[in-house]
């Protein structure tokens, strides 16, 4: 192998693979459309909240001055219908949660801890301490003008609510970028119901796609497509209008891993080939120049676990940035073994393994085409190059599969 394409290691690769990010343009969408989206500028509050001093409880608002009681109940605030009067000396204004307070009233005393006679109120627990304790004040969440939220933060439901909450009905978030997911191989049936002997249902092209549907990208598949230059040069043409293709399969050096070849037939250049982790050593990146963008491709090794390492490490990143995330790649976990492994060799290794949120049991079989030991696992445990055997209740430290390993 020349040295030219040596494995390099995993954060360099992920940082070469960043830097061909140009973000996707700006469009403006209705939040509820945001949500899966990344902001694309800071956004200000329109407006304050509470916009008024409010009640958190339901009760009665009387003035700081006068907490002994027994007070004369003269109105209401209810959420939506403020009292228009001003609260004095001996009396109260019955209120409820969220409603605002009224003039004059400083404190507001719970219902539990009143007695009602009659148009008249007494003390018969506990008053408010501080007086102000049930009272939200004017501008304690946001005020008009104050940065709620920064460029880069993915709208998830409570970002959404935020930015209603500050008076937006739209916000800027860069397009949604299309992703093209190329299943390659002679061996693959496209019918897992009709699979000879000599072929292995396709199910790469599924769990990836599935993979990047939890980001809000448009992702297509094409395939399966057939070892041959042509067949995958045609592939790519449908591709020609995606911002990422990924391939998988064909990604390694047998004479029918054809995919490095027909992406330089295709006009694309390699940007890198073969990364220092186990699985996915033969991860491919390359780009294509268009009139108006860069195409990226990102070839997978066709195994399903070295698929799933390398999409999750490589593809996931990179939708994010396209997407305009502040940090894209995924964050660790630290946690502790549930039984021992075996020391390390020259690949950083990301085994399969099952947290029950206190340890991680590493699955049986690490094979890098053992989908049943994929499938029961939800964290890929770090192990360093070369790191000792550890045995069960070390610190280790690895990354949820779930949710792309983004909280
Ligand atoms: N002499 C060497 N051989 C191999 C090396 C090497 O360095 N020298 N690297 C190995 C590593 S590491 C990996 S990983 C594999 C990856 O190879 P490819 O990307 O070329 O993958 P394929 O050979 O096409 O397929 C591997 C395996 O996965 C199955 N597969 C492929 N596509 C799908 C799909 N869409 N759905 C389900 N299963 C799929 C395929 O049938 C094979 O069993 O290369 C090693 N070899
Ligand atoms: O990517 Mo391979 O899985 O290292 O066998």
């Amino acid at each position: 192998m020349s040295k030219k394409n040596a494995p390099i290691p995993l954060e360099e690769a992920q940082a070469r693979l960043l830097a061909l990010v140009e973000p996707l343009p700006v469009e403006r969408v209705d939040v509820e459309g945001a949500i899966g989206r990344y902001l694309s500028e800071p956004l200000q509050a329109r407006r304050t909240q509470p916009a008024a001093d409010l009640s958190a409880m339901d009760g009665y608002a009387v003035t700081a001055s006068d907490l002994a009681g027994p007070w004369r109940v003269i109105g209401e605030s209810a959420a939506g219908h403020p009292y228009a009067g001003t609260v004095g000396h001996g009396e109260a204004v019955r209120i409820s949660t969220g409603a605002i307070l009224p003039a004059g009233a400083e404190a507001v005393i719970l219902q539990e801890d009143l007695a009602r006679d009659d148009g008249r109120i007494s003390l018969t627990g506990e008053l408010p301490s501080p007086p102000h304790k049930h009272i939200r004040r004017c501008g304690m969440d946001f005020c008009f003008g104050n940065e709620v939220m920064a460029a880069g933060v993915k709208i998830g439901p409570a970002q959404a609510a935020l930015a209603l909450a500050a008076g937006h009905r739209h916000l800027p978030v860069r397009r949604m970028p299309k992703v093209a997911v190329i299943d390659s191989g002679d061996e693959l049936a496209a019918d897992p119901e009709a699979c000879e002997a000599h072929q292995i249902p396709a199910s790469n092209g599924t769990m990836l796609a599935a993979l990047f549907r939890g980001l809000a990208v448009e992702a297509r598949r094409i395939g399966p497509v057939a070892d041959t230059l042509d067949a995958l040069t045609a592939a790519f043409d449908a591709a020609a209008d995606c911002d990422v293709i990924v391939t998988s399969g064909g990604a390694s050096v047998g004479d029918h891993d054809l995919v490095r070849p027909a992406l330089e037939q295709w006009g694309a250049r390699l940007d890198f080939w073969r990364v220092a982790i186990k699985p996915g050593k033969p991860l491919l990146v390359a780009t294509r120049e268009r009139d108006s963008a860069r195409q990226i491709i990102i070839g997978l090794p066709g195994n399903p676990a070295s698929s799933m390492v390398t999409a999750y490490h490589f593809v996931l990143p990179l939708l994010r940035a396209l997407l305009g995330a502040d940090k894209p790649l995924p964050m660790q976990i630290a946690t502790r073994l549930g039984a021992p492994v075996r020391a390390n060799g020259s690949r950083r290794e990301f085994l399969r393994g099952f947290w029950d949120g206190e340890t991680v049991m590493p699955t049986t079989l690490q094979d890098s085409g053992a989908l049943a030991a994929l499938a029961a696992s939800n964290v890929l445990i770090d192990r360093a190059a070369h790191a000792p055997e550890a045995d069960a209740g070390e610190e280790v430290r690895g990354f949820l599969l779930q949710n792309g390993g983004i909280a």
